[in-house]
């Protein structure tokens, strides 16, 4: 379904983080959100979901506005894995069988197991099913709340900055998944993302944040090192490499 976001504005005690936010997205297309610390990256992705309530702005999806809906059906359609992830006392199985909530209405059925145990298959975590979530890796970890989201089966992935505990080999391997997923089953993810040869890699359209706004709303083919620099305040080369765009700081 397509994502549109049509102005979202939101202040932390009439500080303002975020101003007059607006994209729109196509299922199947990977959104990259770039910008500075600090820039309001975080803040946007909670204001789509409605962990923070925006002053303004409205986000429809498929025509009607998530804003609108209760929790309980913004979570049937919004999946978001936070940046940070404290833990519970519960299994890898049963964290990723959380991801089930929104759609279990008495007890879990056979096939909430089932796809708990694709998922969990498909991301190579298969062997610490039984494991306490507590005693993994951050990278671990950080997968464990990637395959609860994928349990969910969204319409929406809402990701920030999912690869940052992962070494280059997950890093691949995760964004590869969701972009696949993406594709597959016709999602739009919005992700949060530093790593901007990652970024260039996986995502398909980019909106840049400055001075709390949109700066920038383009497609892949179009980022420029003019773009990069005035966001990030970094002169850059941007060339390609084997058929891959790639920045590289000068
Ligand atoms: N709960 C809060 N109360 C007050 N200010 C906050 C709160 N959370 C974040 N901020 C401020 O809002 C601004 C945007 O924060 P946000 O976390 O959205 O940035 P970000 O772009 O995700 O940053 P990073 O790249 O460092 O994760 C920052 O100046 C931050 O200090």
């Amino acid at each position: 379904m397509k994502l549109s976001v049509a102005g979202i504005t939101f202040a932390y005690n009439s500080h303002p983080v975020i101003r007059d936010v607006s994209f729109s997205l196509e299922p199947g297309q990977v959104l990259g959100v770039l910008g500075v610390n600090g820039a309001g990256k975080s803040t946007l992705l909670k204001c789509l979901n409605k962990i923070l309530h925006p002053s303004g702005g409205a986000v429809f999806l498929g025509g009607k506005d998530l804003l609108k809906m209760d929790g309980a059906e913004i979570a049937r359609h919004m999946a978001y894995v936070p940046q940070k992830y404290g833990g519970e006392q519960l299994t890898v199985f049963d964290t990723v069988l959380l991801g089930r909530k929104p759609h279990i209405r008495w007890a879990a059925t056979h096939r909430d197991y089932e796809v708990v145990e694709t998922v969990l298959e498909r991301m190579g975590l298969a062997r610490f099913a039984l494991r306490p979530v507590l005693a993994l890796s951050g990278g671990e970890m950080q997968k464990v709340v990637m395959a609860r989201a994928l349990a969910q089966e969204p319409d929406v992935l809402l990701l920030d900055e999912p690869t940052s505990n992962l070494d280059l080999k997950n890093q691949f391997e995760v964004m590869g998944l969701v972009r696949q997923v993406v594709r597959e089953q016709k999602l739009a993810a919005v992700v949060s993302i530093h790593d901007l040869n990652l970024a260039l890699r996986f995502a398909d359209r980019f909106l840049m944040v400055r001075d709390h706004t949109v700066f920038s709303l383009t497609d892949r083919e179009s980022v420029t090192r003019e773009m990069i620099r005035d966001v990030y305040g970094v002169e850059v080369l941007l060339t390609e490499v084997e058929g891959h765009r790639v920045v590289v700081p000068l």
